[in-house]
């Protein structure tokens, strides 16, 4: 099977050309390339496949194999992707997700592709939507007891689950240990992402993530926007903030007319490559 590799910002997937290759096992396929040793190396894979409501679709598994319903840096790629590769010649995309269709704004720089915006819709607040087995109809702020600790937890769902957790310092937290424990805390039917994230400012975040289904990634797009939500929300912060990850940087900008969120980075190729499935 063919595939390439891609990053954006150090959140690294396996991309699969799906109007040339055909795979019906996706989590096993996941499972099998994600692995660092015995694999190609990724957080995950992303299929690229035909559409008939947008100018392609994205389908997203974790290394885990479970299945992503939106992927921030991923869909970056996909753009990247779909454009350079001649799939669609347009600097405006439109990309289907099982969280709907998703508007890219592609900046182009001598025929490729240097940034993209991607409108991430609407953020959900409503605690049924995360999903979260809370007393209240909105988690904001909220204390709860992880490993005989009080954290404040504030949850928004950007297509797919995040908590959003508020510390002093982000480089303290011992994320190995702590991060399992909220992906899997009872709250949490579904498991959710977590985000660490300190207040460097009015509009700049630092952040860490733990994802569901694949640990600490070096960033993740939608779990910034959820950041970025729930600064706002918290009066934490502004509407247009930039947020430091262990990969990079992203610009998130809310708007406050429409209620939807922009979200701005680069995305890369890595390399092209052939592996028996
Ligand atoms: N890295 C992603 C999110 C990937 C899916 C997530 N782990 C989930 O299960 O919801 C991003 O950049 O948004």
């Amino acid at each position: 099977m063919n595939f390439t590799k891609m990053q954006g910002i150090g959140n690294d997937y396996i991309y699969i050309n799906c109007f040339q290759e055909k795979i019906g096992n996706p989590s096993e396929i996941a499972v099998k390339l994600s692995d660092r040793h015995f694999g190609v190396g990724s957080d995950g894979i992303i299929l690229i496949q035909p559409s008939l409501a947008a100018d392609c679709k994205m389908d997203m598994y974790n290394a885990d194999g479970s299945r992503g319903k939106m992927c921030g840096n991923g869909i970056r790629c996909v753009g990247k992707y779909v454009y350079e590769r001649g799939i669609a010649k347009k600097d405006i995309l439109t990309v289907e997700t099982l969280s709907g269709v998703k508007t890219l704004h592609l900046d182009l720089d001598g025929g490729q592709v240097s940034a993209v915006e991607v409108n991430m819709g609407k953020p959900v607040r409503k605690a049924s939507e995360v999903p979260v087995l809370f007393s209240k109809d909105r988690v904001l702020n909220e204390p709860v007891i992880v490993d005989g600790k009080e954290y404040r937890i504030t949850c928004v769902s950007m297509g797919n689950p995040h908590c959003i957790v508020f510390v002093d310092d982000v480089d303290s937290i011992k994320l190995e240990k702590i991060g399992p424990l909220f992906e899997h805390y009872p709250m949490f039917p579904d498991r959710v992402n977590t985000e660490f994230v300190q207040v460097l400012g009015k509009n700049e975040l630092k952040m860490r993530v733990w994802e569901r289904g694949s640990g600490e990634t070096l960033a993740c797009g939608t779990g910034a926007c959820a950041a970025a939500c729930a600064a706002a929300w918290n009066q934490f912060a502004e509407r247009q903030i930039k947020i430091h990850l262990k990969g990079g940087d992203l610009s998130i900008r809310w708007d406050g007319n429409s209620d939807e969120i922009f979200m701005k980075g680069p995305a890369k190729f890595v390399f092209d490559g052939t592996v028996e499935i």
